[in-house]
């Protein structure tokens, strides 16, 4: 699977009073077994290139492709049948809220072992182990507490790793991670990418990282697609960051604040609607 996920002329929309608003516009890329990184500022339209990949787009909502398709398999004739087999299993997207990740009414632990479980014919005893085992992974102290709790239960940071653990366990083919390590401290945060960066070498997982910390994205990822107003404006490799081309993309960068720079003011962003055309 060299290009496992094909995405071409992507456009979502959604209606307003005004008609449609194009939130992602012309978007085209493919993902093999890599981290692929997507920045820009909120509403830039991350999260919903994302969702309609995974078919996850609310139904006020107009997707429309030239090409979406994972190992093959054209995501947008895709049955509730098909679907089925493919999230979870073998695509799937850790969110910024737990809250639409994790079922209320089940305990944590019983949501991670049915994840494991429906990737193999583990046993019983063998998918409890891995799921405490891997909420240890994701720094959760007292991981036999925290698999009996319901989401309610638990804070929201505690929560948030809860979903990560039961995302990774099922080791899909395709992650995509939006803003998943925003919320975490540092070291958490660390581990967490540990994760995620053993998936992708030894697993062979394609991992699409949303975030809009320029910083975590340019040393963690291998390609950047720089997203403004809905577009992919640039597509760069990650080590060539600093040296990107596009306006847009040099103004996110020279708007980070620098630890040893001077202490002169923070620059700001300005836009140019060329970069709508
Ligand atoms: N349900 C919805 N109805 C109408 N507009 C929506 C809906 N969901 C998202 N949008 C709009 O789509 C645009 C893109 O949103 P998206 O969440 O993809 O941005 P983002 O780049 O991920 O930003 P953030 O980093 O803040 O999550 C935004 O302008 C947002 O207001």
């Amino acid at each position: 699977m060299t290009n496992m996920l094909q995405v071409e002329g992507l456009n979502v929309s959604f209606p307003s009073r005004d008609g449609p608003v194009r939130v992602v516009r012309d978007v085209t890329f493919t993902l093999g077994r890599e981290r692929l990184g997507i920045v820009g500022e909120s509403g830039s339209g991350k999260s919903q290139t994302g969702r309609a990949i995974l078919g996850l787009t609310p139904a006020s909502a107009t997707v429309t492709a030239d090409k979406l398709s994972f190992d093959g398999i054209d995501l947008r004739h895709a049955s509730a049948k098909t679907w089925r087999s493919l999230r979870g299993p073998r695509m799937s997207m850790i969110m910024q809220d737990p809250k639409y990740s994790l079922n209320p009414v089940m305990t944590v632990g019983r949501q991670i072992v049915e994840a494991y479980r429906r990737r193999g014919d583990a046993t019983r005893t063998d998918a409890r182990n891995r799921a405490v085992a891997m909420l240890e992974a994701v720094q959760i102290r007292d991981p036999e507490r925290v698999f009996e709790a319901y989401p309610h239960e638990l804070s929201g940071g505690m929560g948030q790793r809860a979903m990560i653990a039961m995302m990774l366990i099922a080791e899909p083919d395709l992650l995509i991670a939006d803003e998943v390590t925003s919320a975490l401290d540092v070291t958490v945060q660390l581990d967490v990418l540990r994760i995620l960066d053993g998936l992708v070498r030894d697993r062979g997982m394609g991992l699409i990282f949303i975030s809009h910390d320029l910083r975590l994205v340019s040393s963690f990822c291998d390609r950047v697609l720089v997203m403004y107003a809905g577009r992919v404006v640039e597509e760069i490799a990650a080590r060539d960051l600093h040296s990107a081309q596009h306006p847009y993309t040099q103004g996110l960068l020279n708007c980070l604040p620098q630890i040893d720079g001077d202490s002169g003011p923070l620059q700001t962003l300005t836009r140019d609607p060329a970069w709508l055309a």
